[in-house]
């Protein structure tokens, strides 16, 4: 048997050599230019991950963790290869972890058993007690169906963990960065799938094959209709470019476009602007790349934190007429999915009424209480809610009271002690389901929390939250708004993030879903203020392409 120590150590520094590895790599993906310009550092970056590779393969474990990232659903043939599996699993959540300096709060196996050696609650119970809503609790949050969406749609950039029965997996296949993997895959060969002959990405809206709404990298088509827009754009000004490189600068763009809107219009409503400040948080402060960040998305965020956008959804769709007057029909979300008719329909001339549906209606505010459409009726057949608790478990997350010491908050002694940042009819339900405080679900706590002020979410979750967009961003090298003139090809120009920092969503949405009118901040209602609706006309030189035209 090996020392366990011994090659922990060995694979931390194999890792620390991967992380930056996982960098280079994606000079190769985001940057096809590197390469057509026969920039030798190309070759460098090829020599580098083949060197590491080399070196990986020396310690059998290593290599298993490669392999397991390019290839995560192995077929199993034999014992053997069953336990060199199991072993690669583990590495793999060292992987994950690696960086979070929370090994001590990692939980190896399954979490199955409460703290008294009991079994715990099921999850569907938990769900039925605590997360049930009736139309009385519904409580609407300040910010639009828009800001639920932006979340699905960001989630899709940065995590999507397979499920897989035996043995437990917990590796992500995407791209952990903001870089519109959502948009263009996370591997050239799913980016050529997506690309005709020339710079062009699919249409808009999507066709209605049955894959179209499940397939995460099909998700927010408005973004692929930016991009064919920017192409053409690009194409105009640079007649000397060719398709290739047409497209390689417009996914550039769209992946910069991405980070701009997340960090300045979600985060701040997600966090409070207080919390998404500090460390520069918010665009433009901090300068520079730290390369001892991991940039991986952890357990945490993945299976509980990042799912807080669950209870901000809406029980329904509806159209929007061009007076932003409701239709009167109320599409069920049960009846949705899987179903994109009701952009398709009238050949995708009522998308504009979808559209506007989503930056009017308000969405759910987040707290214990979830849309039976989510419960009882995802994609028809399951209970969303409890299928978070389960998968907590799965993934050995271990309890709400354990991260909050993590995070520095109070400790929980006693159900007394809860009322810190739970309400009492909260903490009666909690009682009700768990037998003791310690056992309550990071999930069930989270989400059921008071918000911190200015946030909609609260202090646990928003903890979990800032350290992975923190690290999000200071850890990767190719943030939009660096300011590294070092490197043009990798960055901007300071003219050329300029014009980045001047969009916006609503920009977005006006130059490719024609809603009429919109407001300057989607997330947030139109009032009569500072966010009047305004015609799309005046959003429509909000992005200045000029900076990109060479001599
Ligand atoms: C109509 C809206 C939505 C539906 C139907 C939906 C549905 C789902 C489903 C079925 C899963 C897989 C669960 C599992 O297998 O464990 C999932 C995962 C997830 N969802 Fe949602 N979701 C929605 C909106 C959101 C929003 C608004 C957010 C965040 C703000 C979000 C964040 C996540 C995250 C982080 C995961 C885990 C991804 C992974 O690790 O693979 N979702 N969602
Ligand atoms: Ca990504």
């Amino acid at each position: 048997q090996y020392d366990r120590q011994k090659l922990l150590d060995i694979i931390r520094e194999e890792l620390e050599e991967l992380s930056h590895i996982q960098n280079e790599k994606r000079v190769l993906q985001v940057d096809k230019r590197v390469i057509f310009d026969g920039n030798t550092r190309t070759s460098d970056y090829e020599k580098l991950i083949e060197d590491a590779l080399i070196k990986a393969k020396e310690t059998v474990d290593g290599y298993m963790l490669l392999k397991s990232q390019d290839q995560p659903d192995v077929e199993l043939t034999s014992q053997k290869e069953l336990d060199n599996i199991h072993r690669l699993k583990k590495i793999s959540e060292t992987y994950e972890m690696y960086g979070l300096l929370r090994e001590e709060l990692r939980i190896r196996e399954a979490r199955n058993t409460s703290s008294l050696n009991t079994k715990l609650t099921s999850p569907r119970v938990i769900s039925n007690e605590v997360m049930h809503s009736d139309k009385a609790n519904q409580v609407e949050s300040d910010y639009t169906v828009m800001f639920m969406a932006w979340g699905q749609f960001l989630d899709h950039d940065m995590v999507l963990t397979p499920t897989s029965k035996e043995p437990r997996q917990q590796i992500n296949q995407i791209t952990s960065f903001i870089d519109a993997s959502n948009v263009y895959g996370s591997s050239e060969e799913e980016v050529e799938t997506l690309r005709d002959e020339s710079q062009r990405g699919s249409d808009f809206p999507p066709s209605g094959d049955e894959n179209s709404c499940r397939r995460s990298d099909k998700k927010f088509h408005c973004l692929k209709a930016e991009h064919n827009r920017i192409a053409a754009m690009l194409t105009d000004l640079n007649k000397r470019w060719d398709g290739d490189r047409t497209f390689q600068e417009t996914r550039k763009i769209i992946g910069a476009m991405l980070q701009h809107i997340t960090y300045t219009e979600y985060l701040p409503k997600v966090l409070g602007s207080k919390l998404a400040d500090e460390k520069g948080f918010i665009a433009s402060k901090a300068d520079f790349y730290d390369k001892s960040l991991n940039p991986s998305i952890s357990n945490e965020f993945a299976v509980a934190a990042f799912r807080f956008g669950h209870s901000q959804i809406n029980d329904h769709l509806r159209y929007y007429d061009s007076f932003f007057e409701p239709g009167r029909r109320e599409a069920l979300l049960r009846n949705q999915f899987d179903d994109v008719s009701m952009l398709q329909n009238n050949e995708g001339r009522r998308v504009p009424e979808v559209a506007r549906w989503m930056v009017t209606e308000k969405s759910r505010e987040v707290d214990r209480f979830f849309e039976e459409e989510v419960r009882d009726w995802t994609f028809k057949e399951f209970d969303l809610v409890a299928l978070n608790i389960q998968r907590g478990r799965d993934h050995g997350i271990p309890p709400y009271s354990k991260w909050r010491l993590y995070c520095g908050l109070s400790e929980l002694t006693d159900w007394n002690s809860l009322k810190t940042d739970h309400d009492p009819e909260t903490i009666e339900k909690l009682k009700e389901v768990y037998g003791n405080p310690e056992d309550i679900d990071l999930y069930v706590g989270g989400v059921s929390e008071k918000h911190i002020s200015g946030a909609s979410v609260g202090p646990t979750f928003a903890c979990i939250l800032q350290e992975q967009f923190i690290r999000l961003k200071y850890g990767d090298r190719f943030w939009y708004d660096r300011n590294d003139e070092w490197d043009p090809v990798v960055g901007f120009s300071k003219e050329q993030i300029a014009s980045i920092r001047n969009v916006t969503l609503a920009a977005v949405i006006c130059n490719n879903v024609n809603t009429g009118e919109i407001q300057k901040d989607v997330f947030k209602q139109a009032d009569n203020q500072s966010n009047k609706r305004h015609n799309c006309d005046a959003y429509a030189d909000f992005f200045n392409l000029q900076p990109w035209k060479e001599e």
